[in-house]
C-alpha cells in the first residue's frame, strides 16, 4: 500500500489493544489470505472519494477477493448468514493470522454482516444497478439484485443475460427441409428407432431453430460429431451461404478441435461438408485480441462478419469473454456453444456454462420448446417437460458416451465421481483400463509409470528425422524442413500419450515438487542428460499470451535439437497443425511441465492420464477437479494419492461460484 495522505482514515482506527481494518489487512495480506490487490483496492477508492466506513472498506476488499476466487459477487443474504463458507476464510485458514488479528477479523467481519444494505448503499463507492437496461451510474462497485459486484463484472453479467435473452425466439424454419437435412447427416435407422429419444438429432433441430443453443455432455457422447453435423445441415436449410467461425477459448483446445473436426468432416456423407471451416481459432483471435490493450477489435461498433458462431470448450469461458463474444457478433448471428457442463469452470471470474446447464439434466422444456423438438423424434420427451429456465430452453443435453461403453473404466469412474459416490479401491480392480496407487506405494509407482510414460516421446526425439531423397539444393532445404517437421510432430503426438495432472502449484504433490522429482527421476534413468535449465527433452508450458511469437498462455512446446541449425529449439503445434520453431532465450515466460495443473490441462487429451492428489486437505481439491482430471484420458486413467482419504474428501467438496447469470 503506497503512502498517501487521506482526509479522514475509516471509523475502525487502532486504539489500546485494537488492530486497524488497514492493519488487518496488510496481515492477511501478508499471510497470504487475500491478495495485495484486495487490501490495496478500497485504499486506491478513499483517495479517489473518501469513504470512512470500515465496513464499506471491508466490503470492498471481499468483493475484490471473491472475485480473485472466480466468483462474480457476492451474494448478500448468503454473507450475512454464512460468511465463513462463502470465503473460504476458517479456523484452519485464520489460524495464521496472530489471536489478537483474529479477533479483529471476527470483529470487522460481524460490524459488516450487521450492515443494511441500505446503509452499505449509502457509500459514494457503491451504486445500485438501474436493472437491466439502465445506465449504471459511475461506481466501481454496483448492487444488484441482493448482490454486491464489483462493477465491471456486473457489466458483463448484464450484458451476457441481454445477448442471451436477445436470442430466445425461435427462427422460422420450414420443418420439412429442415427434418430432410437432419435425415442426410444421420444414419436414419439411429435416429428413426421407435420410441428411443435420439440427443444428438434432437441437437440439431434445436440448434437450428435457436439463434443461441448450448450443447452439453459427458467426455465421448458425441458433441463434436453433433455439431459437424448440424453444421452440414445449417448450410443444407442456408442454401450453403451461412457464414460460419469455430473457436476454442485456448490454443491447446483449439488445436485439438480443428484435427477431429477435420476428421469429421470427411465421415460426413459426399458433398455434405461444404461451407464447414476445418480450421478452429482461439476466442483471442477470433475477437482480434491486441497486445497490451484489454478491449478486443471487434465489438458492437465493429461487429465480426459471420452468420453462425460454434465455441467449443465452452466450460472455460468467464463471464468477461462472454461478454465480449456477445458484444462482437451481429444480432443475428447464432450461437452454438459446447462443453462439458461438469467440467471445471475458468480459471477467471463466473461459470457461464454451469451456470447456463443448471436443470440441464432434468430437460424443463416448457411447452414451446417442446413444439421444436416433438416433430424431430419418436421418443417420449414427456419426462424431460417442466418449467426450466430460458438457458434450459436453448440446452439439449447428449447422454450417451460412444467413447466409453459399459465396458469402460474411464466413464464409469467419471459417472461415479460426477454423482458423488464414494469409490474404493475395488471399484478399479474391476476394469482394465483404470488402477489407483494409494499410501505409501503412490510415490515409487508414479516412478515407475513416469520413466515408462515420457520414454515414449523421449525415445522418439531420439531417433531424429528420417531422411528422403531430393532433387536440387532449393528441393534439399524444403525437404529437410519438411522432415523435420514431420519429426517435431511425431515427437509431440508421442508427448501426448502421457502426462501427469496435479491439483495444486506448490508443495512436494504439487508442480512446483513434482517438476523437480520427475526431472531426477528421468535422469537417472538415462532419459534425459540434465534437470535444470534448457536441454533435450524438456517440456515447457507457456504461462503468458505472447503476441510477438503468437504462442499463448498453456501452448506446450517441447526442446529439440534443431536437426538442420544442430541448436536447441523449442518446437510448438499452431493449431493450424504448422510446427513453430523458437529459440529458447525468445521464450521469457515458459515453466516446466512434466506436471501439469489440472486447470491447464482443460481441452486437452492424454491417451495415459496420471491424476497425482496430494497428501493433504486444500480448498482446490473438488469433485470438478477431479472429473476433469479423469476426463483428460483417453485409453488409460490412473490415480495416485499418498493418502486415500483426500479422493472421497475431494468428491465430497463441490466447486460454487457465486453469480448472477
Ligand atoms: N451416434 C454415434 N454413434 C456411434 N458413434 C458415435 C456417435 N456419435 C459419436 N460417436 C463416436 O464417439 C466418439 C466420440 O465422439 P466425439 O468426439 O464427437 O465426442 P465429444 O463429446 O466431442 O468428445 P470429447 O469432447 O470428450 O472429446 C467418436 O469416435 C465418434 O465417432
Amino acid at each position: 500500500m503506497g503512502e498517501f495522505t487521506v482526509k479522514s482514515t475509516p471509523q475502525h482506527v487502532a486504539s489500546g489493544d485494537e488492530i486497524s481494518l488497514r492493519g488487518l489487512l496488510q496481515a492477511m495480506v501478508d499471510t497470504r489470505l487475500i491478495r495485495a490487490i484486495d487490501a490495496e483496492l478500497p485504499a486506491l477508492l478513499h483517495r479517489m472519494a473518501p469513504e470512512t466506513r470500515s465496513e464499506v472498506w471491508l466490503l470492498c476488499a471481499l468483493v475484490s477477493f471473491q472475485y480473485g476466487r472466480g466468483h462474480t459477487c457476492i451474494p448478500w443474504e448468503t454473507f450475512c448468514k454464512h460468511a465463513d463458507q462463502l470465503l473460504g476464510i476458517d479456523e484452519g485458514a485464520l489460524a495464521r493470522l496472530s489471536e489478537r488479528q483474529q479477533k479483529a477479523w471476527r470483529t470487522h467481519l460481524r460490524a459488516l454482516q450487521e450492515m443494511s444494505s441500505a446503509a452499505l448503499l449509502e457509500s459514494p463507492w457503491i451504486a445500485a444497478s438501474a436493472g437491466e437496461q439502465g445506465v449504471v451510474q459511475e461506481a466501481p462497485l454496483t448492487w444488484s439484485q441482493g448482490r454486491f459486484y464489483l462493477t465491471r463484472l456486473f457489466l458483463a453479467e448484464r450484458q451476457v443475460r441481454a445477448a442471451v435473452t436477445a436470442r430466445l425466439q425461435p427462427l422460422a424454419f420450414d420443418s420439412d427441409v429442415l427434418q430432410a437435412a437432419i435425415a442426410e447427416v444421420f444414419e436414419p435407422d439411429q435416429v428413426r428407432v421407435q420410441g428411443v429419444i435420439h440427443w444428438q438429432s434432437l441437437a440439431c433441430a434445436l440448434a437450428a431453430q435457436r439463434p443461441f443453443t448450448i450443447i452439453t455432455g459427458g467426455p465421448g457422447t458425441g458433441k463434436t460429431t453433433t455439431v459437424v453435423r448440424l453444421l452440414a445441415v445449417l448450410q443444407r436449410v442456408r442454401a450453403g451461404q451461412a457464414r460460419i467461425q469455430l473457436a476454442a477459448p485456448t490454443g491447446k483446445a483449439a488445436a485439438r478441435l480443428t484435427e477431429s473436426i477435420r476428421d469429421k468432416i470427411q465421415e460426413l456423407p459426399d458433398g455434405l461438408g461444404h461451407g464447414i471451416p476445418a480450421e478452429v481459432v482461439t476466442l483471442h483471435k477470433l475477437l482480434g485480441a491486441r497486445p497490451h490493450r484489454r478491449a478486443f477489435l471487434h465489438n458492437r461498433h465493429n461487429p465480426l462478419q459471420v452468420d453462425v458462431v460454434v465455441v467449443d470448450e465452452a466450460s472455460m469461458i468467464d463471464v468477461e469473454m462472454m461478454a465480449s463474444l456477445m458484444d462482437a457478433l451481429p444480432p443475428q448471428a447464432q450461437v452454438i456453444l459446447l462443453g462439458d457442463k461438469d467440467q471445471l469452470a475458468s480459471v477467471e471470474a463466473g461459470s457461464v456454462l454451469g451456470d447456463f446447464c443448471a436443470g440441464a439434466e432434468r430437460g424443463g422444456y416448457r411447452k414451446e420448446t417442446l413444439d421444436l423438438l416433438l416433430p424431430y423424434t419418436t421418443g417420449d420427451l414427456n419426462a424431460f417437460a417442466g418449467a426450466g429456465s430460458d438457458y434450459n430452453q436453448a440446452t439439449v443435453m447428449l447422454r450417451e458416451s460412444h467413447r466409453f461403453g459399459a465396458d469402460s473404466g474411464i466413464g464409469q469412474l467419471a459417472g461415479a465421481i460426477n454423482r458423488g459416490e464414494s469409490v474404493q479401491s475395488d471399484f478399479f480392480e474391476r476394469f482394465a483400463d483404470i488402477q489407483w496407487f494409494e499410501g505409501t506405494e503412490a510415490l515409487d509407482a508414479l516412478r515407475k509409470l513416469c520413466v515408462t510414460g515420457y520414454a515414449s516421446y523421449l525415445k522418439t526425439m531420439q531417433t531424429g528425422p528420417i531422411a528422403q531423397g531430393a532433387s536440387d539444393s532449393a528441393d534439399t532445404e524444403n525437404t529437410v524442413q519438411r522432415q523435420a517437421d514431420i519429426w517435431a510432430k511425431q515427437v509431440l503426438r508421442a508427448h501426448r500419450d502421457f502426462q501427469v495432472l496435479v491439483a495444486l502449484r506448490t508443495g512436494p504433490w504439487g508442480i512446483s515438487g513434482l517438476n523437480e522429482t520427475i526431472a531426477d527421476w528421468l535422469n537417472r534413468a538415462g532419459l534425459i542428460a540434465q534437470t535444470h535449465g534448457w536441454y533435450v527433452g524438456r517440456p515447457v508450458i507457456v504461462q503468458r499470451n505472447n503476441y510477438a511469437l503468437k504462442l499463448m498462455n498453456g501452448d506446450i512446446g517441447l526442446t529439440v535439437r534443431d536437426p538442420i541449425s544442430g541448436s536447441l529449439r523449442v518446437v510448438f503445434e499452431q493449431p493450424d497443425g504448422q510446427i513453430k520453431w523458437v529459440l529458447p532465450s525468445r521464450l521469457a515466460d515458459v515453466e516446466t511441465v512434466y506436471a501439469l495443473t489440472v486447470h491447464k490441462s482443460q481441452g486437452s487429451e492424454f491417451t495415459h492420464t496420471v491424476l497425482v492428489l496430494p497428501d493433504a486437505m486444500n480448498p482446490v481439491l473438488t469433485r470438478e477437479l477431479v472429473y476433469t482430471g479423469i476426463t483428460r484420458a483417453s485409453h488409460q486413467f490412473t490415480l495416485v494419492t499418498p493418502e486415500a482419504r483426500i479422493l472421497a474428501q475431494a468428491i465430497q467438496t463441490r466447486v460454487i461460484r457465486s453469480s448472477g447469470l
